[in-house]
């Protein structure tokens, strides 16, 4: 079995320098190396280069920042992802801000257009072009994937392949009014760290699963935001929020998930090296090569 490494070093769709780092910081902390200790063939063609489309020729549309390098970056991620699981690989994105997943969920469903998602996250991601505050795009992939909100031309590419009983959330603490609408109105499942601390991660998981792959025959993807752990876990990311889940709560997720035998893509995402402390920024860059060995099938025993 082969994990393709897609290393994205992009930040459009948030304003923070730093996390375009992501991935050769969990390249060069051995992440390759350690995969192929488990087993797998590893293929890592470099770091993707994505042509930066500078701040003067792309405004804003309406709300949305640097919506043509978004767009653009996310479109080829779509590509890339794609093709290598078209090859029957497993594609691993190294991000880079959680706006890439508009891309790698896309390259997912073009191959598996009846795949889940897994979205481990203190955020829902799911502002449209009208609900967002910020205007940052990493705050919203999940909306474009599922083809709500205002039509936003830069983004026709994005084809509305994901339902909202295809997608579930684990770790949710940080949403805001718009969001909690959204996921209201169409359904959406959601367990946030209450749900965590009131049934315990194993059940959480087996309850997420059962919705929405009860026969465990769903491909999946798991999209994994390193802010939904703890920031006393993972220090270094762009928007760090108390109360996450714990190291083995977020370890227990990707094991699990590794278990079903049904996935088929992996986003680590967020982990920003230059916001902490070099001590902070390794403990950060060390948790999201953890994360991906244990989706990957390393065990404890
Ligand atoms: N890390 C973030 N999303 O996962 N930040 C953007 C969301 C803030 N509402
Ligand atoms: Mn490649
Ligand atoms: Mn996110
Ligand atoms: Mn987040």
């Amino acid at each position: 079995k082969t994990v393709a490494i897609v290393g994205c070093p992009f930040r459009g769709g948030q304003a923070k320098l730093g996390v375009d780092k992501g991935p050769i910081h969990l390249v060069q902390a051995g992440l390759p190396e350690q995969l192929a200790e488990l087993g797998w063939k590893v293929q890592f063609d470099g770091h993707h280069q994505f042509e930066e489309i500078s701040t003067e020729d792309d405004p804003p549309i309406g709300k949305l920042k640097n919506p043509r390098s978004v767009s653009r970056v996310c479109e080829a991620v779509a590509k890339v992802v794609g093709e290598h699981a078209k090859k029957g690989q497993l594609p691993l994105t190294l991000g880079g801000d959680h706006s890439l997943a508009m891309g790698t969920i896309s390259g997912t469903l073009e191959k598996y257009p009846d795949a889940c998602v897994i979205w481990v996250d203190a955020h829902a991601d799911i502002n449209t072009a009208e609900t967002t505050d910020s205007g940052n795009i990493h705050g919203m992939p999940v909306s474009f994937l599922l083809g709500i909100g205002p039509k936003v031309e830069e983004f026709s590419w994005v084809k509305p392949l994901l339902k909202p009983h295809r997608i579930v959330y684990i770790g949710l603490r940080d949403v805001d009014q718009g969001e909690r609408r959204i996921l209201r109105e169409h359904g959406i499942k959601a367990f946030s760290m209450h749900e965590v601390d009131k049934y315990g991660i194993g059940r959480v998981v087996e309850m997420a699963l059962d919705h929405v792959n009860p026969g465990r025959k769903l491909p999946i993807h798991l999209s994994f935001d390193v802010d939904a752990l703890d920031p006393s876990v993972a220090p270094s990311t762009g928007t760090p929020v108390r109360g996450g889940l714990t190291f083995r709560e977020g370890h227990y997720i990707c094991e699990a998930v590794y278990e079903t035998g049904c996935l088929v893509a992996l986003d680590i995402m967020e982990v920003n090296p230059s916001l902490a402390d070099s001590e902070s920024a390794k403990q950060t860059v060390a948790v999201g090569c953890s994360l991906a060995r244990s989706a990957l099938g390393e065990t404890l025993l």
